[in-house]
């Protein structure tokens, strides 16, 4: 088998590795675009992260193309996305309930456009990667209130 018959059809720092994950998962970048522009469709209807969203995103084209390129990186080891999720949670007025909202959009939503292997490849993640910003937001407050004024 040649190289170019391994290769995956998007752009990758790691060409072989994200090979294998789009064979073993069928996920692709097309169906990453859809799983996030749908399950966005969906946050932003949502009675409870809509708001929480719109008030801070005002261009969302950036955003979801954003989204697609962290979950490619995620998902298929890409290497597409160079930003920083923890402080862009940082101040967010969210709970673990937020988090588990989110988390229930967006499994119904892999469902609905994934393949189940695909599906269940980026739930876990999903999962993995809101608990840990959970931990960092709850671990920020935590600072804030061991920072009060010492006593004298
Ligand atoms: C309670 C649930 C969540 C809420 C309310 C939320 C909200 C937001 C908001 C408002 C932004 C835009 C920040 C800005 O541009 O100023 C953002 C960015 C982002 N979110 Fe979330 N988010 C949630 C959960 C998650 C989870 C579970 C993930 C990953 C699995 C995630 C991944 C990201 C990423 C990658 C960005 C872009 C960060 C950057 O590069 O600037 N979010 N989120």
């Amino acid at each position: 088998m040649n190289s170019s018959e391994t290769a995956p059809r998007i752009a990758s720092a790691r060409p072989e590795l994200t090979a294998a994950l789009m064979a073993q998962t069928g996920l692709d970048e097309e169906m990453l675009s859809d799983l996030v522009h749908r399950f966005y469709d969906k946050v932003r209807g949502d009675a409870v992260l809509g708001p929480i969203f719109e008030a801070r995103i005002a261009d969302w084209q950036p955003h979801l193309e954003r989204m697609v390129a962290f979950w490619s990186s995620v998902a298929l080891m890409t290497g597409r996305y160079h930003g920083a999720p923890v402080p862009a949670h940082m101040h967010l007025p969210v709970r673990w309930a937020h988090f588990d909202r989110w988390l229930a959009l967006f499994r119904e939503t892999a469902r609905e456009i994934c393949t189940p292997e695909g599906a269940d490849h980026v739930i876990e993640r999903a999962e993995r990667i809101a608990r840990s910003l959970h931990m960092a937001i709850e671990d920020a407050a935590g600072d804030q209130r061991t920072s009060a004024p010492t006593l004298r």
